[in-house]
């Protein structure tokens, strides 16, 4: 896990062109870098980081902790609050003081250079000392990561991507889990035109950015033609039959590459074609398994994450497209029923389209 997390960040750092190179200690990563601040903000973007300090490095004694923390102080703007946490690992033989010492003289040392007092419950700033073995690190701030696991250390998935506010947050969720994906997008013809296909692929830009040592290409099967008998011959049912067609092609893919599975930005009764009816009829379409991180997630708390993975504003994106969807769709479809109404092959003729697909490749 940490040897690939350190893999995921040098490639992120790399990526970004922050000039680093990227030690991996027992449980920690230390960057060394010229830039610490853009450092920790670059690191706190890859999938598996809890948290990255901008930090200066000082020998494990307290007296240069002390220093540390006073220069720090000073050059922090003021705050109202503080409290220093420490930590301190390695042989009690290496170091002849605690992590309450380190607390207690650190915290004089911020108290005798500031106007702030102590606040141990809520602070306004936390200073953090993290002795290890000979060396200590100590940073005046803290900048949150996305947590989960790093990519790579789980099977790739086959995220299909629409580029609306949903799909790219299910499929960083995917990532942020360990996924490396697979995107997915399946063009409409004179149902969707460029700009419903440069929405995703803007989309599926932000997202390879967050991995970019992975191959995180977007994949494009066309689907105008099925898109066209759908509106010609189905109605109330027709965008299920649509989403069964997505998964179908989506499960292709899964079979021709190394992905174990799709994954989906639907949740529970955001659209007509997303009642917990009607996704037991969809997936029934494929034996591949089909995810859906977003599944009990309400519209606001997903688009407030788009925003902060940077997919929001590509996903608002206006795209003038023909309406694909019926006048009345059904909400309480049976799989008896939208058999019954969907053209005859047409999931053997979505599997076919699988061998026109083209990957953008920038
Ligand atoms: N053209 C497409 N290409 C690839 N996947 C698609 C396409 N259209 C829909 N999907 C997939 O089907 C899901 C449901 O699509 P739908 O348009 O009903 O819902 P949505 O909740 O508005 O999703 P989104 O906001 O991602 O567009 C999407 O989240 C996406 O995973």
């Amino acid at each position: 896990m940490t040897r690939r997390l350190r893999d995921n960040v040098a490639a992120l750092l790399a990526d970004r062109g922050v000039e680093a190179t990227v030690e991996r200690t027992w449980a920690r990563l230390v960057v060394h870098t010229p830039d610490p601040e853009r450092a920790a903000r670059t690191a706190a973007d890859a999938p598996g980081v809890v948290w990255a300090r901008p930090s200066t490095t000082r020998p494990a004694d307290p007296d240069a902790v002390g220093d540390a923390l006073a220069a720090l102080a000073r050059a922090a703007p003021p705050v109202d609050t503080y409290a220093v946490r420490a930590r301190r690992v390695g042989d009690d033989d290496d170091h002849d003081f605690s992590s309450r010492d380190l607390e207690r003289e650190g915290g004089r040392v911020v108290g005798a250079v500031t106007d702030a007092s102590v606040d141990l419950e809520d602070p306004d700033r936390t200073y953090h000392v993290e002795v290890r073995d000979d060396r200590a690190h100590v940073a005046a701030r803290s900048v949150a990561g996305p947590g989960g696991l790093p990519v790579g250390t789980q099977a790739p998935l086959v995220a299909l991507v629409s580029g609306g506010h949903d799909s790219p947050v299910a499929a960083y969720e995917a990532m942020r889990r360990g996924s490396p994906i697979r995107p997915l997008y399946v063009s409409l013809g004179v149902y969707g035109g460029p700009d419903h296909e440069a929405r995703a692929a803007a989309t599926v830009d932000r997202l390879a950015g967050y991995a970019p040592n992975f191959d995180c290409r977007l994949r494009i099967v066309p689907g105008g033609g099925i898109a066209e008998r759908l509106v010609a011959d189905v109605g109330d049912t027709r965008m299920l039959s649509w989403r069964r067609a997505l998964l179908r092609m989506a499960e292709v893919v899964v079979q021709r590459t190394d992905a174990v599975g799709i994954v989906t930005g639907e949740a529970i009764g955001q659209k007509s074609s997303q009642t917990a009816a009607n996704l037991a009829v969809t997936d029934a379409a494929v034996d591949a398994p089909v995810h859906r991180p977003l599944l009990t997630r309400d519209k606001d708390v997903i688009v407030e994450q788009a925003r902060a993975i940077d997919t929001y504003e590509d996903s608002s994106i206006t795209v003038g497209c023909e309406r694909l969807d019926p006048d009345t769709p059904a909400t309480g479809a049976t799989l008896d029923a939208v058999e019954a109404a969907e053209p005859d092959g047409l999931l053997a003729d979505a599997a076919a389209a699988v061998d026109d697909l083209w990957i953008v490749d920038e």
